[in-house]
């Protein structure tokens, strides 16, 4: 029998109302259990189902949204958002307790439905479980061999050609149009660094290859998804109607971006058969990211959907943040002529004008140094970090966090204390003269890469690709 749009419409609705229903009570239910007894963490009153998100100040991104909540409620505060467990850790004291004393309790990823999808099932570095032996092999290969610092001085040529590259088609610009693109040139250029990094040096540019033209699209699609609140993680239960539409989107995504990482896969399998045996004694198939992931064997070995995830994450983790600083820290020195003037004194001296910088120029370089890690304080890529999340419940000064929470720590804050920073709203570089605060992440008030067990473990490239730009 045929059904009408409106009784199916009808019928629609009677389900989100049955879930609704079902919802709360079992929603309440979880609220008596995990409030019962223990010391939560302060935070605005929740209601079931939809947790607090009726009392969250609306308008900001979400750590400036958090900063104002932990004015009133604190360094540590739990806020439930929808049916979930948010745990906000807004002082270098609170940062240092879940990533240094606890680092092993929260060292794990929180799953979402987009993170579900760019993880290909929850199998990216980013995202792997940080007890799973498979991500403790992983992260070893890319710390100690693949962004090693001896690695990444091999690959310092690289680099030098794609800001190369960038400089010579802003000239064309500028030549052709008197006029040029700068935010779209550094992120072509983040782009490249990535692309190349992972694919070797034929692969990036200004002019893409087809193939990576395609994946950076619907890379770029993806990524708009992540910085998306999807209703179907704070409310799980209504995941099944996509509200949003997003996860349909996401599927569509996914099957796209399988298709054009597998092509390069399949082509660098291709490649690796054809190299001649000088070639492979030379280490020819290991210069490039992906050729390394390619010949580890036995229990080291990546499926495809752990190659594609680690694509993926490094694309994700090496051209977003270094575009993004770079853009960030042009836009402040445009609003400090003297301070522009005397970066360019500094590289006058220094460099002079007749080459470009080379690296080994960068620690002759104190005040670009310093904008650099300025840039990184205000103005960080990761302002929550990347999520952490905990499997068992347990205590964090004093207070119980519940199971599987998601915690957040936020950068904004903590950079903005002024318990730590003088005047913190300024761009002042000069407050790094005679400080020994650096980026590695000795103390807790400065930690741009993160810290401990989940911290960045492309420290040393990032800084240098932020110095090269
Ligand atoms: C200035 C540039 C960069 C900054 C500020 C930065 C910052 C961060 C931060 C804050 C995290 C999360 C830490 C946490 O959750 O505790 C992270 C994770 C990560 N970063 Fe970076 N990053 C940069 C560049 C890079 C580059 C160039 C790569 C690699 C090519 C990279 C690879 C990664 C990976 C794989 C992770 C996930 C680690 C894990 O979950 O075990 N990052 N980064």
């Amino acid at each position: 029998m045929r059904r009408t749009i409106e009784e199916m419409v009808g019928d629609v609705w009677i389900w989100v109302l049955i879930t609704m229903v079902v919802a709360v009570i079992v929603g309440v239910g979880i609220d008596k259990k995990t409030k019962r007894g223990l010391k939560l963490p302060p935070g605005p009153p929740a209601w079931p189902v939809v947790g607090c998100l009726a009392s969250l100040p609306a308008g900001h991104p979400p750590e400036v949204m958090f900063a104002k909540l932990a004015e009133k409620h604190g360094e540590l505060m739990l806020l439930w958002l929808g049916s979930k467990p948010y745990v906000v850790a807004s002082s270098a004291r609170m940062a240092m307790e879940f990533l240094k004393r606890h680092d092993q309790e929260f060292a794990n990823r929180p799953m979402s439905v987009v993170r579900e999808y760019v993880s290909f099932k929850g199998n990216s570095i980013i995202s792997m479980s940080a007890s799973d032996p498979k991500y403790q092999r992983l992260r070893r290969t890319f710390v100690m061999e693949l962004l090693s610092p001896k690695k990444i001085a091999a690959t310092r040529d690289l680099r030098k050609d794609q800001v190369l590259k960038m400089l010579r088609a802003i000239r064309e610009d500028l030549d052709a149009k008197h006029e040029a693109n700068f935010t779209e040139a550094v992120l072509t250029l983040g782009m490249s660094l990535s692309i190349g990094l992972l694919f070797g040096r034929d692969y990036g540019g200004k002019v893409f290859s087809e193939e990576i033209q395609t994946l950076v699209l619907t890379f770029k699609t993806m990524v708009k998804y992540l910085s998306m609140i999807n209703i179907s993680d704070l409310i799980p239960s209504l995941r099944w109607l996509d509200l949003q539409g997003i996860e349909r989107g996401l599927g569509l995504g996914e099957v796209q971006l399988r298709k054009s990482i597998m092509a390069l896969i399949e082509q660098k399998r291709l490649d690796k058969i054809r190299l001649s045996s000088d070639e492979i004694e030379s280490g020819a198939c290991q210069r490039d990211i992906l050729s390394k992931l390619l010949s580890l064997e036995g229990e080291d070995r990546l499926d495809d959907d752990q190659l594609m995830g680690v694509v993926f994450a490094l694309m994700l983790a090496g051209s977003d943040s270094i575009s993004r600083g770079v853009g960030r820290a042009m836009q402040e020195l445009l609003k400090q002529p003297l301070l522009h003037q005397r970066a360019l004194d500094e590289l006058d001296e220094v460099v002079g004008r007749r080459r470009l910088v080379e690296e080994s120029d960068i620690s002759s370089l104190p005040l670009i140094n310093n904008i650099i890690k300025e840039t990184l304080r205000l103005h960080p890529p990761a302002q929550l970090l990347i999520p952490h999340g905990n499997v068992e419940q347990c205590e964090v000064a004093g207070y119980h966090i519940p199971a599987r929470s998601t915690v957040l720590v936020n950068l904004y804050a903590l950079s903005r204390d002024p318990s730590f920073w003088n005047s913190p709203l300024e761009f002042a570089p000069d407050r790094f003269v005679d400080s020994n605060l650096t980026v590695q992440g000795s103390d807790f008030h400065y930690i741009p890469f993160g810290y401990g067990r989940r911290g960045c473990p492309g420290l040393n490239l990032g800084g240098l690709d932020y110095c090269t730009v």
